[in-house]
């Protein structure tokens, strides 16, 4: 498997913080990577220089082997790195199925017409229904958007990447504010995704149980810096993981 998306060196500083210091980082295609790392590691900067939201001081960021750097975001995501957030915005007053068709048709780049293609019209629909049912939001197609959960509504936002179908999907912590009964729901959707195999996910979380059902690889961040990089069991029998940042995970988090 030849590596999907790597770091160089990625480094960047605020002020006199280095935020993400020199990460050499690797994933291959199709695998499912997960970053952990203690609050304030620099794990979601370190997704806003792939996605592009930010620019690095130092280093490089390639995707199958070509340097994208300097790409804007909006590039990357036509080259293929999706992240959720990418999304701004759930529509509220929109039903669940409509929201999921705007980013299909965007997708496709299809443009509202006089004479909207029937044929073309169809191949949105089903699309839309089919990451409805991935996301297991089909029953709630006709519901507001506004009236959903805060769970569904991560779902929702999930069903909109994935549209974007992207070959990279980066999840910063998509379990953030859903209450417990909330979150086996959202771990099936990822677990769907994986089940799926088309895509390399890049995913970050607190949540260790679910880090350790669902991941091909670990990568530990401490500091802004790689602390660790290999099979979950491999990161949870680390001394070094352990001692720096394990302890102090099962403290602050609810893993
Ligand atoms: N735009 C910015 N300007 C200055 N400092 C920043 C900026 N963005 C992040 N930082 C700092 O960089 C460090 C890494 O933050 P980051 O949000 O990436 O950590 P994290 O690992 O994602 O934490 P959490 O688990 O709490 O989300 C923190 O010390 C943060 O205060």
């Amino acid at each position: 498997m030849t590596n999907i998306l790597e770091t160089k060196q990625l480094t960047i500083q605020f002020g006199g913080h280095l935020a993400v210091n020199e990460v050499d980082f690797k994933v291959k295609e199709k695998e499912f990577k997960s970053i952990i790392g203690p609050n304030g590691a620099g794990k979601t900067t370190f997704f806003n220089l792939l996605s592009g939201q930010l620019t690095p001081t130092k280093g490089c960021i390639l995707l199958k082997g070509i340097d994208i750097t300097a790409l804007s975001s909006s590039l990357r995501t036509r080259k293929g790195i999706g992240r959720s957030f990418q999304i701004t915005n759930v529509f509220p007053n929109l039903t669940v199925l409509e929201n999921v068709r705007l980013a299909v048709q965007s997708q496709m780049a299809i443009r509202y017409q006089m004479l909207f293609p029937f044929n073309k019209y169809k191949k949105v629909l089903d699309k839309s229904y089919e990451l409805l049912k991935l996301v297991f939001l089909e029953e709630k197609a006709n519901s507001l958007a506004k009236n959903l959960a805060h769970g569904e509504k991560r779902k929702l936002e999930i069903a909109m990447l994935l549209a974007l179908e992207t070959e990279i999907l980066l999840l910063d912590e998509p379990t953030a504010g859903m209450s417990l009964e909330e979150v086996p729901a959202i771990l099936e959707v990822i677990r769907n995704i994986k089940r799926e195999g088309k895509r390399t996910v890049i995913l970050i979380e607190h949540k260790m149980d679910m880090i350790l059902d669902l991941s091909d690889s670990v990568t530990v961040l401490f500091n802004g810096t790689l602390l660790a990089d290999g099979t979950p069991k491999e990161i949870m029998d680390n001394e070094t993981v352990q001692t720096a940042y394990l302890g102090g995970l099962h403290n602050g988090h609810n893993a």
